[in-house]
């Protein structure tokens, strides 16, 4: 297993703890002097233009050439007809070579220092681009041959060092990959690497015994490549190939010790196809297909360089070819690069070779960031990961005090005191509600005596609970609002101040209805201080309906339908009062109405007189125990903790939990969804309702009874 440790200042980064002390800094500043200290800096690719002379086939087609080499850095257009077009006619590069400059003077002069730093762990890569014809093949292999001879001469003079080399070559034919090492032509697929990046699958490295075992991989590629006749170049190569020599090199004197170390780098040979204009290659069928596919890949090539030209800001599109994806390291990556343009001088070819060098002009703008890439030897790497392993056993086994933990146990703790401190003051609600309880007890014997007296006049309704059942049984087989069926369904029995449905018994007001009032069920949701025995319209205030906004009413028609009863539940926030109004009654006079709500509750619960200036209430304290008895519940349930130790609100229920939906009768139906249907900040509704599920019999009696009394004193 090898480890990279510097292809990049990046990646020496993500590699921490491969010190630098590890893995031989003595080395490493050993090839940083060498390569004259460029680790980490920018370096703009080379830029070469080679102009060949006229060929045997330009000079029979009596071909002019056109241009000159002036200097080592300029090229020059000397038609004079095009010197009036406007168009530039001197272009400046890191050198020019003139037709009668040798491969190896190019290579000398130009490329043999970038190419030569494959041996110091750099990437490096040799570009030949042009037109069809202008000498590209002819000049790399030239380069290739002299680099590939002057590295093995360094390693020879190195003797020092173990070298290791390894030898791959690919094409690109018709945006295919073809391995040029293997004699199945089957297309490889690419692969992207997060580290390494585009990779060739299953591509054939051959591990070089020699130079002359290299020489003939080499003629296996120049056979294997794809070459065809077009009219401008017998042997015109209808792929792009790629070579690639990978060199690795470690100190001798260290290998198989702990701080061993390799330097591993690249130099790659790019013989591009050549642009063509398939009117003057005359090129039809295959060729012409093969010319698309180049001129294509050709054009990618040249929008990456523009776009890399203007600074490595924004995308760059090196995903839109084969060929700009696999030499995106060659482009603006870790490798120092040399691209040759070659250039033909022909007359007939001066435009293609003013696009070869307006693509030069763009390349020499282009930077790459080529780094000393180092190879960490498998001792290094099990002895780092050790280190790193020790670490985190060490923090295991005495890990610090988190600052989350330390405020769960105060949160904690306070809890505890709050839940003892509710605790005390539910018995002392306890208290004071027995207290309530038997007052209460002591004046409805009070006024039962006096109901005594009325009942015999006629003249007072008497609270009739034989009447509640006849209404429950009643409504089981009649209309009957869902939400009666709701409570009923859980065993609890609907309560109510309602009077005979035969007259029996009167409304607790009088009402102007012919009929009795049956079954009024007000007070099945009402409860005690907040509740309002509502019983004519006369006893609905408007400047107390204030409050709350939605509104349930269940209208219960009398058998012969002379009067209607009305049930209503009031909740949520508007400043309409709410009512609920006999539908029918020949004289159209309400009958009932009932309403509930925070505003109006809260003037109710302290009117002039009532038994709750007295100094109790047994409903408030019968909820405030509630409260409190939930409050420490949340406070104990886990489940809760999430919204805080006072943040869940105590029979919070999300306004979604309550479903209306008006029948036809304009009847509303609430449904509770919610085990907890209290809704925050609508106690009004909601308490009511829990209480109303909890109640005996005797407790709904004790409710009537003090909304009577509350009644009596209003
Ligand atoms: N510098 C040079 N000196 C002498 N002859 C050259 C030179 N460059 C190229 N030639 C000749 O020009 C012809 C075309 O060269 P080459 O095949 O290398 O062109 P190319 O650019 O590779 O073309 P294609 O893109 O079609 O493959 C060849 O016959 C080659 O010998």
């Amino acid at each position: 297993m090898m480890l990279i440790v510097s292809c990049s200042v990046v990646e020496k980064k993500k590699h921490r703890g491969c010190e630098m002390g590890e893995i031989g800094r003595e080395e490493l500043k050993r090839w940083d002097n060498m390569r004259g200290g460029i680790t980490g800096r920018e370096e703009k690719i080379l830029v070469l233009v080679r102009l060949r002379p006229l060929t045997e086939k330009d000079i029979a087609r009596n071909e002019v050439a056109d241009w000159e080499c002036i200097n080592d850095t300029t090229i020059l257009y000397r038609n004079s007809l095009q010197e009036r077009s406007g168009l530039p006619t001197a272009y400046t590069f890191d050198r020019v070579f003139s037709g009668d400059c040798s491969t190896k003077q190019v290579y000398e002069e130009a490329t043999k220092e970038i190419a030569l730093s494959v041996v110091s762990g750099i990437n490096s890569s040799i570009f030949a681009y042009g037109q069809t014809s202008s000498g590209k093949t002819y000049t790399m292999t030239g380069i290739t041959e002299y680099t590939v001879a002057d590295i093995y001469d360094y390693i020879q003079r190195h003797e020092e060092r173990a070298f290791v080399l390894k030898f791959s070559a690919i094409e690109i034919y018709n945006e295919n990959v073809r391995d040029l090492l293997s004699t199945d032509s089957t297309p490889l697929r690419l692969l992207d690497d997060p580290e390494r990046g585009t990779l060739v699958e299953k591509l054939t490295e051959e591990s070089l015994m020699d130079w002359g075992h290299l020489k003939k991989l080499l003629s296996i590629c120049d056979a294997q490549r794809k070459i065809g006749e077009t009219s401008l170049n017998e042997t015109s190569s209808r792929s792009h190939q790629i070579l690639r020599l990978t060199v690795e090199s470690s100190a001798r004197e260290f290998i198989g010790k702990e701080n061993s170390s390799t330097l591993s780098a690249s130099v790659f040979f790019i013989d591009l196809a050549g642009s063509e204009r398939a009117s003057q290659a005359v090129s039809a069928g295959t060729r012409l297909k093969e010319g698309c596919h180049i001129n294509r890949s050709l054009l990618t090539l040249g929008n990456v360089i523009r776009k890399l030209s203007k600074g490595r800001h924004g995308h760059v599109n090196y995903r839109d070819s084969k060929l700009t994806r696999i030499l995106q390291p060659c482009l603006g990556g870790n490798a120092r690069t040399t691209i040759i343009c070659t250039l033909s001088p022909a007359r007939s070819h001066v435009e293609q070779s003013r696009n070869t060098l307006l693509f030069a002009s763009c390349a020499k703008e282009v930077t790459t960031n080529a780094q000393v890439n180092v190879v960490m030897s498998d001792k290094a790497l099990v002895k780092h990961l050790q280190k790193e392993l020790a670490r985190l056993e060490s923090e295991l086994r005495s890990p610090a005090p988190t600052s989350s933990s330390c405020h769960c146990s105060v949160l904690l703790r306070k809890r505890d005191l709050q839940i003892e401190k509710m605790e005390k003051e539910i018995r002392e609600l306890t208290k004071q509600r027995d207290l309530a309880q038997s007052r209460v007890e002591d004046l409805l014997q009070l006024i039962g005596n006096g109901q005594d007296s009325n009942k015999q006049e006629g003249h007072m309704h008497h609270l009739n609970w034989e009447a509640e059942d006849r209404w429950e049984d009643e409504g089981s087989g009649s209309e009957i609002s869902d939400i009666d069926h709701h409570f009923q369904d859980k065993g609890v029995r609907n309560f109510n101040s309602a009077q005979s449905s035969h007259g029996d018994g009167r409304s607790l007001t009088e009402q102007p209805c012919s009929q009795p009032i049956e079954n009024s069920e007000s007070h099945s949701l009402v409860d005690g201080p907040y509740s309002s025995l509502s019983i004519g319209s006369e006893f609905i205030k408007s400047d107390q309906l204030k409050g709350e906004d939605e509104i349930t009413s269940v209208v219960r028609e009398d058998p012969d339908d002379h009067c209607k009863e009305v049930r209503c539940v009031e909740m949520g926030k508007t400043n309409d009062a709410r009512r609920i109004i006999s539908a029918a009654g020949q004289n159209g006079q309400i009958l009932a109405s009932n309403v509930f709500g925070n505003g109006h509750a809260a003037n109710q619960e302290t009117p002039t007189g009532s038994p709750h200036q007295n100094g109790f209430s047994y409903g408030a304290l019968e909820r405030r125990i509630l409260d409190v008895q939930r409050t420490i519940e949340s406070l104990a349930s886990p489940s809760h903790d999430q919204s805080g130790p006072w943040g869940m609100a105590a029979g919070t229920i999300s306004s979604r939990s309550l479903k209306f939906t008006r029948t036809q009768s304009c009847r509303e139906n609430l449904t509770i969804d919610s085990p907890t249907p209290f809704l925050e900040g609508k106690t009004i509704l909601r308490e009511p309702l829990r209480l109303s599920l909890r109640k005996t019999s005797l407790e709904k009696q004790e409710y009537l009874e003090e909304s009577f009394l509350h009644w009596i004193t209003v």
